[in-house]
Formats: C-alpha cells, sequence, structure tokens
C-alpha cells in the first residue's frame, strides 16, 4: 500500500430523511496498520467498513486514496452458480491473474483454510462454515493492499481462525492495511494500532492499544535472536514487532501472539538467517543470553 485512504468529515445516512448512522469522521487507515472497529450492535460499524472497502459512498464528507482492497462481508451470498474452485478461480482471473495462475491461487487458498476437500462442491451445498471460508479465500486470494474484515472469523473452525488471524499479520507485514470488526474481544489482541468505537454517530479511538505490544494487554511472545553485530533486523520484524537490543548482536523482540509465525519467518528466511536463540510464548521472558552479570 503506497498511501494513505483517509475519510474527511465523513457522514453516511439511508434516505434522504433517514437518521445520520455515521457523522464527521475522520479516520486515516495507513500502509502497514491494523485497525480495530468497536461498537454496540446497531452503531454503524459496519456501514463504516463498506465506506472505508470504497463499496459505498458517504452521503457528506469525502474519501481519498484507492488502495487495492478486498472485503469479507458479514454476510456472504453463498447461492453462487459455482463450485467453490470455479468461483475463486473465476475471482483471480478478475484480479487479473492468468487462468492458471488463478486456478493454482484458489487451490492453494482453499488448501490453506482447510477446505481443499469442498473445492469441487457447488457454492450453495457448502456448510456455514466452509461457506466462509470461501468468503475468507476471495479475499485472501488476491493479495489486497487493504484487507477489510466484517466480523469474517464467525463461522471458521480454530485452525482456520488461527489461519485468518496468521494472513492478517503477513498482510500488514507485507505494507498493507487491515481494519476489522469482531465481536470477541481477545481477537488479534495486542496486535492493533488503533482500536476505535463507533459512538452515537461518531468515532472514538481508545488509548489503551498503541505498536508497542505490552505485556497484559494480550498474549505476546518474547523471540532473542542474535546476528553479527550493526546487522539490521528484518523490515518486516521492526514492523510488528517491539526490539531492543541488550548487547551488540543481540535483539529482544516482543510481538503480539498472533503475529508470531510470522516473526519467525522474517527472521528465518532473510538472508542469511537470524540465529533464534530463545521463544518465550505467552508472558514469559526467556533467559536473556546477551546479558553480562
Ligand atoms: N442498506 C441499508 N439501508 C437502510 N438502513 C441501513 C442499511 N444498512 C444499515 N442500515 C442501518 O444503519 C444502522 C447501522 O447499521 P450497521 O449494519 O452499519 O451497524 P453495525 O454496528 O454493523 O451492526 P451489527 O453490530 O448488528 O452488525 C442500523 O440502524 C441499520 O439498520
Amino acid at each position: 500500500m503506497q498511501h494513505d485512504l483517509r475519510l474527511v468529515g465523513v457522514g453516511r445516512r439511508y434516505g434522504i430523511r433517514g437518521p445520520w448512522v455515521l457523522r464527521g469522521i475522520d479516520l486515516v487507515v495507513a500502509p502497514g496498520t491494523l485497525i480495530r472497529v468497536e461498537g454496540a450492535n446497531g452503531t454503524g460499524k459496519s456501514t463504516l467498513l463498506r465506506l472505508v472497502a470504497r463499496l459505498d459512498t458517504p452521503t457528506e464528507g469525502r474519501i481519498t486514496g484507492r488502495p487495492h482492497t478486498a472485503y469479507v462481508p458479514e454476510r456472504f451470498p453463498a447461492s453462487l452458480p459455482f463450485t467453490a474452485l470455479g468461483y475463486l478461480t473465476h475471482l483471480g482471473a478478475v484480479h487479473g491473474l492468468s487462468r492458471t495462475a488463478a486456478h493454482q491461487a484458489a487451490g492453494d487458498v482453499l488448501e490453506r483454510f482447510g477446505a481443499a476437500a469442498y473445492a469441487d462442491t457447488p457454492m450453495s451445498r457448502l456448510s456455514k462454515g466452509t461457506s466462509q471460508k470461501v468468503a475468507v479465500a476471495q479475499a485472501l486470494l488476491a493479495e489486497p493492499e487493504l484487507l477489510v474484515l466484517d466480523e469474517a472469523w464467525t463461522g471458521l473452525d480454530a485452525p482456520a481462525r488461527a489461519e485468518l488471524e496468521r494472513a492478517v499479520a503477513e498482510r500488514t507485514a507485507a505494507g498493507g492495511a487491515v481494519v476489522f470488526v469482531d465481536h470477541d474481544p481477545r481477537r488479534l489482541a495486542g496486535a492493533p494500532d488503533a482500536t476505535y468505537t463507533v459512538v452515537e454517530t461518531g468515532l472514538e479511538r481508545r488509548t489503551d492499544s498503541g505498536s508497542s505490544p505490552e505485556p497484559g494487554t494480550g498474549p505476546v511472545a518474547f523471540v532473542v535472536v542474535q546476528g553479527p553485530p550493526g546487522r539490521q533486523l528484518p523490515p518486516e520484524a521492526v514492523r510488528i514487532a517491539a526490539a531492543a537490543e541488550s548487547a551488540p548482536g543481540t535483539h529482544h523482540l516482543t510481538v503480539p501472539g498472533s503475529h508470531s509465525d510470522v516473526l519467525l519467518r522474517a527472521l528465518l528466511t532473510a538472508s542469511p538467517p537470524w540465529h533464534v536463540v530463545s521463544v518465550g510464548p505467552d508472558g514469559t521472558r526467556p533467559h536473556d543470553p546477551g546479558s553480562r552479570s
């Protein structure tokens, strides 16, 4: 994602005399950020997400920036006249992939979400959970710059939920942005760069989420890595983890638990790979091999 997406003084109401659902909304979605949107039922979260995804236009105000966007709606139209694989292949081709590449990518993403066995099943016969996997798969297929997820985890099984969390971390690590709504407050806990609550018709920024994950705000992992003194950490690692150097070449990284796989992948696939000394899960600070007593 090259530029911010910005909502400036945005208002939305349905119908000329309908009540304002949102009004005076200013929001910046910057590259590489994860934004959570909360709010009570019916306050306008989905309305906001549709505006962010640019599937809807504001009644007043303006939106600038047009990143390549994918959206997972709260309700996915499951009765489309395709098989799961046929639908995804078709969408891949719409996103500009060749037919062969689209077919391959569609198969890969179904496999990733544990739905490969349903590749040839007509969409209308898929269970709710598998249909939701297809909804998520269609959004990830084209590696969007902006991913907008409206309750996308609802109906997924545990492995698929974890996979979607990983996919979110991958998108932000790659410099994309993700905006999501989820009813589970533990979803991606500690990971969002910002959390906004829709209150009345406005948006309030919650102050307790920041880019540096702190123990206690959600599950975190502590990773200690070593490399030659002076070597810079991979940019993806710096983007998703808080880092401190305790001795020349020894770095302590604190990362939201949901991002730990992506962090390790960035470290281990660097050239040359970093030496991962220890990984401490959920609040256990590992022994510091770099400290001197
Ligand atoms: N297409 C539409 N036409 C008319 N009114 C709408 C439309 N979409 C949403 N609304 C109304 O706008 C308000 C906000 O709805 P929205 O779905 O954005 O809220 P939400 O916070 O996402 O709700 P929920 O938590 O139930 O998903 C509601 O009063 C809803 O009835």
